[in-house]
């Protein structure tokens, strides 16, 4: 059984937009259309909301590629604290994809978004187990791991949130998560990511590897240039794509996500096999940034012509180890390298595996360009931070057993998150 514990660091030092950590060159040029929506305008609350089409002005200028050296390829330094200055995607206004359109984005109308905040506050109130802070970090003892970068010009790692400014919304919405520091993972991906540089990651599962490929994501797809998605028939454009193995994943990544997406307009949109594919078209015709999927999945829908991938800027590949392991390697594969998606270099990718064998050094030459290489921690291992037993229980008594191991874990002090996998003559996970 794995366990993890609720991180024990108390002096909260709120995140504050700062200093930059990217100096992207930027062009100025205004979007043609006047429907464009920049996405801090989206989603407002119905009494700030404003008028559908606002004039353009300087503060929602669109920035034009000019890209790397001298951060994010899009080309969008990042935005001010005050939210003046704030770019982004209005793409796909013609097409399915886009915003505020008929058939894509979130007609500010009829669709606004859902707190994915609120149940947290639920569960905040009423177990004291979460009353500190988010998460299943212990930061103590992450503190000295050892994190190792190599390649060109590395970008220097951050200490704070503070120090990388990622905008007021994302600020509010790390706020909101009650993150206090960076882990070591996201102290080094962040501003390597906001510098534009592909990455290939080896670090643990546990370590915060999915704030550290989205914030970057979500920063980026705020203030790089207007997105003009083509006019197809229901066929959506995203800009970001998540790959990673299994449907548990995908939907664990796409509502940690959705928390830090909320309220910057970037919608965030999961697919993955083993479910109806119905509903999860529909959520994608109502418009798509980011898209979270499992291989399989995202290969029929590619197949289908519902989703194109040539407007993909960001790739993030989480646990690559794990799908080659599960047979994936064809797929993604076809993906990356057979579909629409525009080539290495002219995409940013990070590619995340806890372990780093041949297929994966092959997959990290074939799909990076002039990457850094990060090691967080020991590769291969598990992160010292997780227990791993293996007990063996009659059926009967799984329930009763899980019971019992909460109670003890209780009763020894230790409050946090727990997640228990019981699998017993195949897979029957009780939890
Ligand atoms: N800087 C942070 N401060 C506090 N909590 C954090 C921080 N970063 C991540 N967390 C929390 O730590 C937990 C583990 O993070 P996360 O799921 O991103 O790890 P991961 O490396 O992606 O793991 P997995 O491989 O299982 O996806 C989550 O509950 C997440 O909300």
């Amino acid at each position: 059984m794995r366990t993890s514990w609720a991180d024990s660091v108390t002096n909260a030092e709120g995140p504050e937009a700062a200093g930059s950590a990217t100096s992207g060159t930027t062009t100025n040029s205004r979007p043609t259309r006047s429907s464009y929506v920049p996405p801090h305008l989206r989603n407002r609350p119905p009494s700030s909301d404003p008028a559908p089409a606002p004039p353009q002005t300087d503060s929602t200028r669109a920035v034009t590629y000019s890209g790397p050296p001298g951060g994010n390829r899009w080309g969008g330094g990042p935005p001010s604290s005050t939210g003046g200055g704030h770019t982004g995607f209005g793409g796909g206004r013609g097409g399915g994809g886009g915003w505020n359109n008929r058939t894509g984005g979130w007609d500010r109308g009829r669709d606004r978004e859902v707190n994915p905040f609120a149940n947290d506050n639920d569960a905040i109130t009423a177990d004291p187990a979460f009353e500190q802070e988010n998460t299943g970090i212990n930061f103590d003892a992450y503190e000295n791991i050892q994190v190792d970068a190599t390649g060109d010009n590395v970008p220097p790692p951050v200490n704070s949130f503070a120090e990388i400014d990622l905008g007021e919304a994302l600020n509010e919405n790390i706020r909101r998560c009650k993150y206090v520091k960076p882990t070591p993972v996201q102290r080094h991906t962040i501003p390597i990511s906001l510098a534009g540089r592909d990455l290939m990651a080896c670090a643990q599962t546990g370590s915060g590897k999915t704030a550290a490929f989205c914030f970057p994501i979500i920063s980026g797809i705020m203030n790089g240039p207007v997105a003009q998605r083509p006019r197809g028939a229901r066929t959506v454009y995203p800009l970001a794509l998540i790959l990673s193995p299994t449907r548990e994943l995908s939907v664990q990544i796409h509502e940690e996500a959705r928390k830090f997406a909320y309220q910057t307009g970037v919608r965030v949109v999961v697919a993955y096999g083993g479910a109806p594919i119905n509903q999860q078209l529909r959520e994608l015709e109502r418009g798509v940034d980011i898209l979270v999927a499992t291989p399989g999945r995202l290969v029929d829908l590619l197949e289908r012509a519902r989703v194109s991938l040539q407007m993909i800027r960001y790739l993030a590949l989480d646990e690559a180890d794990r799908m080659l392991d599960m047979g994936f390697e064809p797929q993604i594969r076809k993906i990356v390298e057979q579909m629409d998606m525009p080539q290495r270099g002219l995409r940013q990718t990070m590619l995340f595996s806890a372990t780093f064998p041949r297929e994966i050094q092959r997959l990290a030459s074939d799909f990076l360009s002039n990457y850094i290489f990060l090691t967080v921690g020991r590769v291969g291992s598990s992160t010292d931070l997780i227990v791993q037993r293996v007990e063996f229980v009659l059926e009967s008594d799984k329930r009763s057993h899980l019971m019992d191991l909460l109670h003890a874990q209780r009763a020894n002090g230790a409050h946090g998150k727990v997640v228990s996998f019981f699998v017993i003559n195949g897979l029957h996970p009780l939890i």
